[in-house]
């Protein structure tokens, strides 16, 4: 991308929460950081709505349903279950929601907590406002391995926090202080999918599906994200099913707009575009992995120009396609993923049929039949393997022989490997 600041909202400012499963635990802060209450804010100036909804093209109705489950300022909720594929802004506009409504959360993601243990740990630091670091030899607050344990110090915590929520409400503007919103608490957990990999006993999904239950706590809101749909996690009945948020992949048409954003010189990046997104939309719509490859990409496409900021005409915007054309290929090789978890199943009748009709029309249904990694060219050579292998020895000798015929010696060797 031309400015590569868009995505607005980048991986890395997504995940800078995440990476150390939260802000209290971030690397950037000072060793003599002492966390408070604020740290369960997000940390940044408030997004005003309009900003929010233009910061995510195509993702306007679902922040609107998320604003609505989250509802009014201190009223309790329904636990949710944000799901969608890969890079469907998931994360991203989750977080950036409660930047918005600077309400305080908590957040962890079951990829950089791999365990129960750690995962229980990171979410008691968090709201003890616990930061491991050498004054503590990095150690957690409490150790707690086990579900029980962890509900009694969750608790505790949580009762904690509310207090001290309670006590700040109705004192100086919360924006003037720095402090979020609220006498709610929120807890996000990131890619729930994963506890699959990691929770051999099988304990820990239903264990947190059931959390809202066991606390009882109506200050309390529950935010489970996943990329893999409800179907795949309430196959053991015994819990109330969160309700169910589901994130589209995009269409291209929400890619030009996502791509189009923040764009220095928005003329030539939509030349750009009208050259590349077709293409790389039949490999994939996961804005990651397009980011990753229209930034290389566009550094070649502009390469010819003196100046970048020109406004291209046809003659240039035709220079500039052959000028590119030779990456494209090698590009959308590199590129080329098959989605390997499991399509998302829980798609409503209609969206399904939808979907179905939709990639009727496009080489992506060839694509969703796969189910392994293959690179293009892989495939061209099976074709041609298969297609050899077909052909008998003499129709390659007339083909391929030089002399057009093909004598009996070399007819013999070769039927040999027919
Ligand atoms: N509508 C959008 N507008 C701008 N950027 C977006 C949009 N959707 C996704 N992105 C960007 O794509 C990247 C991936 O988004 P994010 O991590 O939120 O997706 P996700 O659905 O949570 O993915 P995963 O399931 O892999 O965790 C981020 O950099 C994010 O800012």
């Amino acid at each position: 991308m031309a400015t590569e600041e868009s995505p607005q909202v980048t991986r890395r400012a997504t995940r800078s929460y995440s990476a150390s499963n939260t802000a209290i635990e971030s690397t950037n802060l000072p060793e003599s950081y002492k966390p408070t209450i604020n740290d369960l804010g997000f940390r940044q100036q408030p997004l005003r709505l309009e900003d929010l909804l233009s910061s995510f093209p195509g993702r306007r109705s679902q922040i609107l349903e998320l604003l609505r489950l989250l509802g009014p300022l201190n009223s309790p909720m329904f636990p949710i279950l944000v799901y969608g594929g890969p890079s469907t802004g998931k994360t991203s506009v989750t977080l950036q929601v409660f930047r918005h409504l600077n309400r305080p959360f908590i957040y962890s993601s079951c990829i950089t907590c791999y365990s129960p243990r750690i995962l229980f740990e990171s979410i008691l630091n968090q709201l003890l406002f616990h930061r491991k670091d050498s004054g503590h030899s990095y150690s957690s607050v409490k150790r707690c391995e086990r579900p029980s344990d962890f509900v009694n110090y969750l608790r505790e915590a949580l009762e904690n926090v509310l207090t001290n929520l309670k006590g700040n409400s109705g004192k100086v503007s919360s924006k003037m202080s720095g402090r979020p919103d609220g006498t709610m608490v929120y807890l996000v957990f990131d890619n729930l999918e994963r506890i699959r990999d990691w929770d051999k006993s099988s304990t820990i999904l239903p264990f947190l599906f059931n959390l809202n239950d066991i606390l009882k706590m109506p200050e309390v809101g529950l935010i489970f994200i996943s990329n893999t749909s409800p179907d795949t996690y309430y196959l053991n009945i015994g819990y109330v099913e969160p309700i169910p948020l589901y994130f589209p992949d995009y269409t291209e048409d929400d890619l030009r707009h996502i791509f189009m954003a923040n764009q220095t010189n928005s003329r030539l990046y939509a030349s750009f575009l009208d050259v590349v997104l077709r293409p790389f939309c039949r490999v994939t719509r996961q804005v990651d992995e397009l980011a990753a490859a229209f930034s290389s990409l566009f550094k070649k496409y502009s390469e010819p120009l003196s100046d970048k900021e020109v406004a291209p005409n046809e003659e240039m915007k035709r220079r500039l396609f052959s000028h590119i054309r030779p990456h494209i290929a090698s590009a959308l090789n590199e590129t080329f993923q098959v989605r390997s978890q499991p399509l998302l199943k829980a798609e409503t009748n209609e969206e399904t049929k939808k979907t179905n009709s939709s990639r009727m029309l496009g080489i992506r249904e060839d694509f969703d039949k796969i189910d392994f990694h293959m690179s293009t060219s892989a495939k061209y050579l099976l074709i041609s393997a298969f297609l050899a292998s077909r052909n008998p020895a003499t129709l390659d000798a007339s083909l391929f022989d030089s002399t057009g015929v093909s004598d009996s010696r070399k007819r013999k060797r070769k039927m040999l490997f027919v």
